[in-house]
């Protein structure tokens, strides 16, 4: 990794609903981890276990009943400490471009695609030169994301999934943000489209489109949020794995996917479960974010579980494990 700073970094941050009758909903605890200009981290793990809450919490939004603490500086902006004109006004869509996780509900559901494009082109981009050159530019930021010229004249309850996605990618797009905050992006897609749409997401972070207009090649960053371990394994330079509120593994993309393999029990169980490898699914099923164990979380479902595992295991070169697999201790470091 270079030594510039690093677009995103977050410190310890946990994410916790207060629910009636006064139970607690630990959603995300103790987060820490950076996404470095140039970077594709991928953030994975199963339904629940707070890839979408930490996403929220990034862009300020939280329901009411939820409770932050620790610190993600995007810049010198603490996004968490942000009040809601600045979250608003500077960050989203603008410092961070958001794909959500349901498009359908993201977009204005009594206004065509076309001019929620173009509408988001004059704001964010400046683009001036009246009509045409906005349709123009607009119709380009929806060919980026492969949404139909077709379809532009549509409104968003005429679109299937994989399209509703497609024109929230290109929304997403538009503003050139320095963080692209992509929520399972590849939802009802089929596999070429997959391909594709990450291959986009990639290209924003790459600057391959001579967008270099600010001088800011590499300068982006992309946390993507995906069940979608292949289109991780395309794109990403880094995977962090989230089990039951917490970071478990940070890893080399590379050496995760390939040799040595991740170290983490339950990233194993992850890749395992894969059709193309072992086809294995995971045992059991994780915890209740509302009643957690007081040590290691996995550890009911571990194969590799002792009574050391009542203690919670802290992350150490990058794995939060008691029994970690081996692995170069180089590519744990440089994780
Ligand atoms: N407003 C809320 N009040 C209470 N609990 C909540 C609230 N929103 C989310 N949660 C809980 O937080 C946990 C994490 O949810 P989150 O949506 O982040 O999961 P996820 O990892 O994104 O899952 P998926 O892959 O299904 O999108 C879940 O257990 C969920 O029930
Ligand atoms: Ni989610």
């Amino acid at each position: 990794m270079t030594g510039r700073a690093p677009v995103l970094s977050v410190r310890g941050l946990s994410v916790r609903f207060l629910m009636p009758g006064g139970r607690r909903v630990a959603a995300v605890t103790d987060a820490h981890f950076d996404v470095a200009p140039g970077e594709c981290l991928a953030l994975i793990g199963e339904s629940g276990c707070g890839k979408s809450v930490l996403a929220s919490a990034l862009l300020g939004l939280l329901p009411g009943n939820a409770r932050t603490a620790g610190r993600a500086l995007l810049g010198d902006l603490d996004l968490l400490a942000a009040d809601e004109r600045t979250l608003a006004r500077t960050v989203r869509g603008r410092l961070i471009g958001l794909v959500p996780q349901s498009p359908a509900a993201h977009l204005t559901p009594v206004r065509t695609v076309r001019s929620q494009l173009e509408e988001t082109v004059a704001e964010l981009t400046g683009v001036r030169g009246g009509r045409k050159v906005l349709r123009e530019a607009a119709e380009a930021a929806a060919e980026r994301a492969a949404f139909p010229a077709d379809h532009l004249d549509h409104h968003p309850h005429e679109l299937s999934g994989g399209l509703a996605q497609r024109a929230a990618t290109a929304l997403a797009l538009v503003g050139d943000a320095p963080l692209l905050l992509a929520d399972e992006p590849t939802t009802g897609l089929d596999r070429d489209l997959v391909d594709r749409t990450v291959d986009e997401l990639r290209r924003h972070v790459d600057n391959a489109e001579g967008k270099g207009a600010r001088g800011d090649a590499g300068s982006r960053a992309l946390l993507m949020i995906t069940h979608d371990l292949a289109a991780a394994a395309r794109i990403a330079d880094r995977i962090a794995v989230m089990y039951a509120g917490r970071i478990v593994e940070l890893a080399d993309a590379d050496a995760f996917f390939g040799a040595p393999g991740p170290r983490h029990p339950y990233s194993r169980g992850l890749l395992d479960a894969l059709p193309d490898r072992a086809f294995t699914p995971v045992p059991g099923l994780p915890p209740e974010l509302g009643a957690l164990p007081g040590g290691c979380a996995f550890a009911a479902r571990c194969d590799r579980a002792t009574d050391a595992c009542a203690d919670l295991p802290p992350l150490r070169h990058a794995v939060a494990c008691h029994h970690p697999h081996a692995a170069l201790t180089e590519a744990a470091d440089r994780a």
